[in-house]
């Protein structure tokens, strides 16, 4: 493990952690560490186990064996009720292909999670809009998933993603499906974003530019974190 005196608290921490798929070991011992405010990559190979670790960081699924602490709290012994509920206080999640609702605009996507935590309607769209705004996908308000492209799309995911202010965004490839290009806007947007309101990224990925945008990388190989380090290569932040 790689010691640093200095540097922000850890936020989110993973011990030794198990996780059976039915007789596949998907987790075998992981133990990982979300500083925060900071941006951390998760790599390895297909099948290595990156998304199981992330939904157990993200109190989706409960681990076999081992713990996962986030400020204070046990989420692996944490009841369901109160799990969901800081789920959607303090976590945000953004999949490979953006999972927005493809009947609503992309406004009211982004207006949901603040409708659904009780924010009046005109208040939750202007907010909404704001973030888009943020994203670059302003001009695209009033257009549905289905009539935007890939990286507009996950701009707005994104932006559903960060506009409830949570600490911790969970990113699973969110640059899996876009070409290059894409993939360098949607990672720009984000990490400025993140920055900017001081939220930690937990991004898993498979591409080396895309993990060029982390402070830190670790990697995961057959169940087990195998490396950790911090990024030195710079990108345009
Ligand atoms: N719901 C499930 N049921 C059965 N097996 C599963 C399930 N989810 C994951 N696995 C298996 O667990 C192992 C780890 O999967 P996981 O999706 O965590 O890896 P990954 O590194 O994210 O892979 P990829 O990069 O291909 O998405 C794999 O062998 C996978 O087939």
């Amino acid at each position: 493990m790689n010691e640093k005196n200095a540097g922000p608290a850890p936020l989110l921490t993973a011990r030794e952690l198990v996780k059976e798929h039915g007789r596949t070991r998907a987790l075998r011992g992981a133990s990982v560490e979300l500083r925060e405010g900071e941006i951390l990559a998760v790599t390895g190979a297909s099948g290595s186990g990156k998304s199981t670790l992330l939904h157990c960081l993200a109190g989706i699924v409960r681990p076999d064996e081992g713990s996962v602490a986030y400020a204070g709290k046990r989420l692996d012994q944490l009841p369901e009720k109160e799990l969901s509920e800081l789920r959607r206080t303090d976590f945000g999640i953004v999949f490979q292909f953006g999972q927005l609702i493809p009947e609503l605009t992309a406004v009211d996507n982004v207006a949901l999670p603040l409708l659904l935590a009780g924010t009046d309607r005109r208040a939750a769209r202007e907010r909404a809009g704001e973030w888009l705004e943020r994203f670059g996908v302003r001009g695209q308000e009033e257009q549905r998933p289905g009539e935007m492209s890939g990286g507009q799309a996950q701009r707005v995911s994104l932006a559903r993603a960060l506009v409830t202010a949570p600490k911790v965004v969970f990113a699973d490839e969110p640059t899996g499906a876009l070409d290059s290009l894409a993939s360098e806007q949607v990672m720009a947007a984000l990490t400025h974003a993140a920055r900017e309101s001081g939220t930690a990224v937990l991004l898993i990925t498979h591409d080396a530019q895309t993990a060029a945008y982390a402070d830190r990388e670790v990697t995961l190989k057959d169940g087990v974190v195998v490396s950790e380090a911090d990024v030195t290569l710079e990108v345009s932040r």
